[in-house]
């Protein structure tokens, strides 16, 4: 667990980076930084392993002020991202991996067998270990540089805008990666980015932050995008928020009807493996849009559901085998109770109601 108290950063030139921030970052979990530039991510994070000092307050790693642990000792317990990679360009991806259990006293050895365990965790192939960082793509650097920070095995990650310099697609594959590794190694995460969809998706905790390091809001995603703190957070979490909330929800719960049902004269074609082929019906044949109740979340079963011509998304398993058939009103129902539609009479057309005054009349 990461304490900050009180944490404060005053430069020379008088600028306040950050102002007496109090925050917990729990172990085990992800906890992003986000908030418009300059508002003091970066020097937040750098407080963590020393490369900033603070003014006045402190940092405590574990119940333990970091200014009083050498901070080079401190340092081989926290893994570092940064925004392209920040790779040692003249050395190979494998000697790249290699070079903090190298700095443990690992033998040549051992340390290259770790980074050749390490570099097919994040998920590149071994003939990358020979190349030179850039022979490799903006990804794939990133990727290098995940390995490398996980390579002395900290149980403190602190990753500084780490999937910024990649286009889109590739980011959203580097952000899948780091969820998956972090299902596995439940690293203590400190991440920073300014995108506030990249601090949704990842987040166990997300703390919106204003100038000076002030705290907007501090929550779980799904509290975050259906109750923001005040009109700057929702502001900044954009628009769609309710559909986006919708993502972060398990399908889990969604009531399914039998494979068989027929639908408005549309019936499920399945292959001899109980895979879905397509909807058949009224003389048509139509795709047939999937989601894994156990893998996806409410907003992709909307989404099949309303690409669906028989209005039903197909629920399957992990061998995507047909389990059950999720009609658009089985996805609604799942989110839970509907508020109340106005009775009739009750509807108002000419405007809002105004209520009496108080102790009036
Ligand atoms: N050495 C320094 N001297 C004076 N001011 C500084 C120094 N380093 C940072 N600052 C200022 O402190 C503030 C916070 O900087 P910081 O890098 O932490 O912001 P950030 O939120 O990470 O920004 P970005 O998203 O643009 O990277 C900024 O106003 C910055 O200009």
């Amino acid at each position: 667990m990461i304490t900050f108290e009180g944490a404060t950063k005053r430069h020379p030139d008088g600028t306040v980076a950050v102002e007496g921030l109090d925050l917990d970052v729990p172990a085990g979990r992800i906890t992003v930084l986000v908030g418009p530039s300059g508002c003091g991510k970066t020097t937040l994070l750098r407080m963590v392993n020393r490369m900033v000092e603070p003014t006045s307050g402190r940092v405590l790693l574990n119940g333990e002020d970091v200014a009083s642990l050498p901070a080079a000792r401190l340092r081989r317990g926290i893994g570092y991202v940064i925004q392209q990679a920040g790779l040692f360009p003249h050395r190979r991806v494998l000697d790249n991996i290699a070079t903090v259990p190298r700095l443990l006293g690992r033998d040549r050895r051992t340390a290259r067998a770790r980074a050749a365990e390490l570099l097919e965790l994040v998920g590149l192939p071994p003939e990358t270990s020979r190349r030179y960082p850039f022979q490799l793509s903006g990804g794939q650097q990133q990727r290098v540089g995940v390995a490398r920070a996980l390579a002395a095995d900290p149980p403190v990650l602190l990753m500084d805008e780490p999937f910024s310099a990649v286009d889109p697609v590739v980011r959203a594959g580097l952000q899948e990666e780091l969820l998956r590794l972090q299902s596995e190694l439940n690293k203590t995460v400190l991440f920073v980015t300014h995108d506030i969809e990249e601090a949704v998706r990842l987040g166990d905790q997300v703390v919106v932050l204003r100038e000076h390091g002030r705290i907007a809001q501090c929550a779980d995603p799904h509290t975050l995008l259906t109750a923001p703190a005040d009109d700057g957070v929702a502001a900044f979490l954009g628009r769609d928020r309710g559909l986006r909330g919708l993502g972060l929800r398990p399908a889990t719960a969604v009531a399914l009807l039998p494979v068989g049902t027929d639908l408005h004269g549309w019936r499920l074609a399945v292959d001899a493996g109980g895979r879905p082929t397509a909807w058949e019906g009224n003389g048509e044949r139509r795709p047939a849009p999937v989601f894994a109740p156990a893998a996806d979340s409410l907003r992709s079963a909307l989404d099949a559901a309303v690409l669906s011509p028989a209005g039903a998304a197909v629920a399957v398993d992990g061998y995507g085998r047909a389990t059950g058939l999720a009609t658009r009103a089985a996805v609604l129902a799942a989110l839970g109770p509907a508020v109340p539609e106005p009775a009739a009479g009750e509807h108002t057309v000419d405007g809002p109601t105004v209520e009496e005054p108080a102790g009036g009349r």
